[in-house]
């Protein structure tokens, strides 16, 4: 089996500070026919990085079993360890790496700096935590990140009765003053750029001494799946949350129970290889889909019909198949936002025009997604417009070259299925993908040249396609492929 990368508990594949990975260029395989590949895909990032926060919250030791491991929960992890909170490695059942026994500070510490990289999940669950630690806890991350909306969780936490240092900005960098407690209670804001305000403030509101009654007063709030995988998280672990009114939530003060988690695969990562099932024809296997999920990925299920495939699901076993041709669609896709650049590359392949619109909030995401689509999908020939909150794809032939990823692993992923069907795609810096699944490139290989449940040896890839990646160590997957 190909997990080789991680099969000693205490690796680290980007060192404690998860600092950006290495950038090489990578030449998208190549659609050699009909496609017949079952894929078993890492755990859900949205997932890991919640239940890392809450166990670090929570009144005594929690387990996450087959958590993601990828730079976003690697700084999170970095981060919480910074904070006081013990984190180790243990054995567990997991394909693509250790478990986590998090077990949570007496009081939580300040002094400390903790790098976000370039995740919104890390950005915006902990400047609340924090808030929580004694001390000074400076806020910073790449680049791209300082360009990310933070207000929303600035202005709320100083009404929240927080200090925070932001020296006149609303972006990184900033620095929280925690005192070891929030006050908390009532707060209105507008989390119309991102959903993650609110799921920050009500991860850590049982813990504010006032609990928390929180209210979105904006013109939209986008990507709801993800504010109500955030209840359900906190409803697991004995938190008193309540919605009264649409946008409206209150937390009672309280105790954040510990649990053990088994953590779903990514369903939104899902997302490019089921769409490559639509794009080179032939069927694409997703095993261990949940039978009930808050995953906004398994929204797939409903949208890949729209383009023509098939959906078939046998207990845990997803399967899409692709159908004679690929159908434009028309879609508001505010409720997943995150699953539109996979959509988009399926949408610029099809015989007929889309246009997908809801998605204005994503131009905040790892960078302004909606340019970066356009702006690669048509300097490969394509013919894309930007809309104020969407995109208008007219299909065209595509050709050949150069697909620029601006450090966002779904720019990476959108490039990969374009390169599916368009001859000599090269997707730079497909490194970008350790953001959250750091085996994309062999996971992807193998699905187009073969076995592909991580089992196929990367001897056996072409080797201007292997070349960027470490060789395998050795072992074997359950079935007992070789690796
Ligand atoms: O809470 C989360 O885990 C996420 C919320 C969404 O953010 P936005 O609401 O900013 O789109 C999503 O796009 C992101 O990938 C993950
Ligand atoms: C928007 C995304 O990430 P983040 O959690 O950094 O916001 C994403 O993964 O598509």
């Amino acid at each position: 089996m190909l997990i080789s990368r991680y099969s000693t508990p205490d690796f680290n594949p980007y060192g404690d500070a998860a600092p950006l990975p290495p950038n090489p260029d990578w030449s998208a395989p190549r659609a050699r026919g009909r496609l017949t590949a079952v894929v078993s895909l890492p755990g859900s990032k949205s997932l890991t990085n919640r239940e890392l926060v809450l166990s670090a919250l929570a009144d005594a030791p929690s387990r996450l079993r087959s958590p993601l491991h990828s730079r976003d929960t690697t700084l999170m992890v970095a981060a919480l360890r910074s904070l006081g909170v013990t984190i180790d490695e243990v054995a567990g059942p997991g394909r693509f790496g250790p478990d986590w026994v998090i077990t949570p500070a007496d009081e939580l510490l300040g002094s400390t700096t903790i790098d976000c990289g370039l995740a919104g999940t890390v950005m915006r669950f902990l400047p609340p935590v924090s808030a929580l630690a004694l001390g000074p806890v400076m806020f910073d991350g790449d680049e791209g990140a300082r360009k990310r909306p933070m207000a929303t969780t600035i202005s709320s936490l100083r009404a929240l009765g927080v200090d925070i240092d932001s020296d006149g900005r609303s972006t990184l960098p900033f620095t929280v003053h925690g005192t070891g407690r929030v006050r908390g209670g009532a707060v209105t804001i507008d989390a119309s750029s991102s959903s993650q305000f609110v799921s920050g403030l009500l991860l850590a509101g049982a813990r504010f001494t006032d609990g928390l009654r929180l209210a979105h007063n904006g013109d939209r709030l986008p990507s709801m799946p993800h504010i109500e995988m955030t209840i359900a998280a906190l409803a697991a672990r004995a938190v008193n949350i309540e919605s009264a009114a649409a946008g409206e939530w209150s937390i009672d003060p309280g105790a954040i129970s510990a649990r053990d988690v088994d953590i779903e695969p990514d369903l939104s990562n899902a997302a490019p290889f089921l769409a490559a099932a639509l794009v080179a024809g032939g069927s694409v296997t997703i095993v261990g889909w949940p039978s009930a999920t808050t995953q906004v990925g398994d929204d797939l299920l409903d949208l890949l019909p729209l383009f023509g495939a098939e959906v078939t699901r046998e207990a845990d076993r997803v399967t899409v198949t692709g159908g004679p041709g690929i159908l434009g669609v028309t879609l508001d896709l505010s409720t997943g936002g995150e699953l539109a650049p996979a959509l988009v590359a399926i949408a610029a392949l099809a015989d007929s025009p889309s246009t997908i619109t809801g998605i204005g909030h994503i131009r905040h995401h790892e960078t302004d997604r909606l340019a970066a689509l356009a702006t690669e999908i048509n300097r490969l020939g394509g013919s894309v417009t930007e809309l104020e909150d969407g995109l208008h794809i007219e299909p065209r032939p595509l050709h050949g070259g150069l697909w620029q990823t601006y450090h966002d692993h779904r720019m990476a992923h959108a490039g990969a299925i374009i390169g599916l069907a368009v001859d000599e795609v090269v997707v730079e810096n497909i490194a970008t993908t350790a953001k959250t699944l750091p085996e994309f490139a062999e996971l992807w290989q193998g699905m187009v040249y073969g076995a592909s449940d991580g089992s196929q040896s990367i001897s056996s890839i072409p080797v201007a396609a292997a070349s960027h990646f470490p060789a395998p160590v050795s072992g074997s997957d359950e079935s007992g492929a070789p690796a």
